[in-house]
């Protein structure tokens, strides 16, 4: 796994966890203006979410670092991104599948007693190219 230094996300919580993972999915930009990217081709697209909160579950745990992989992969892994009914017949671009996990991620945490919260989502798209999402505490965005 590539390792990487990440942006940092100011907070004053008592823990930070970051989760890193990767990908296999397909998209299409479906825009004359996206050039190459109009044709459907694929990527490995290399994660990582942070998450952050003031208390532990029962086994010590912020969230389990398994349950984070298992929320973005049962969805997105060796998928048509555009197929996914989340992006409401926008183009998955990186933004927007930053956005969807960040949604997605923050959605499985509010189940949590400890209530954890996601900070931060950042979504490698090519070894030039990522984005960074942070959604707005107390918000969806
Ligand atoms: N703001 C965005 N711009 C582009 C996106 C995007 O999601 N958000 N996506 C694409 C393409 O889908 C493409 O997969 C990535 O483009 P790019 O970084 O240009 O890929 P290259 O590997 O060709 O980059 P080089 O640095 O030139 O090698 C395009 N834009
Ligand atoms: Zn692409």
């Amino acid at each position: 796994m590539l390792q990487q230094f990440y942006p940092q996300v100011p907070h004053n919580y008592t823990f930070e966890l970051n989760k890193d993972m990767h990908l296999a999915a397909a998209h299409y930009i479906d825009d004359d203006r996206a050039g190459d990217c109009r044709n459907m081709h694929g990527h490995t697209y290399f994660i990582n979410v942070t998450i952050a909160g003031d208390n532990l579950d029962e086994l010590g745990f912020l969230v389990d670092f398994k349950r984070l992989k298992s929320i973005i992969h049962k969805r997105y892994d060796h998928t048509l991104l555009n197929n996914h009914q989340e992006f409401n017949g926008r183009p998955p671009t990186t933004e927007e599948v930053a956005r969807q996990i960040g949604l997605a991620v923050q959605a499985e945490l509010d189940t949590l007693e400890n209530k954890p919260v996601c900070l931060q989502v950042l979504v490698r798209e090519t070894p030039t190219s990522y984005v960074v999402y942070r959604p707005k505490q107390g918000g969806a965005s």
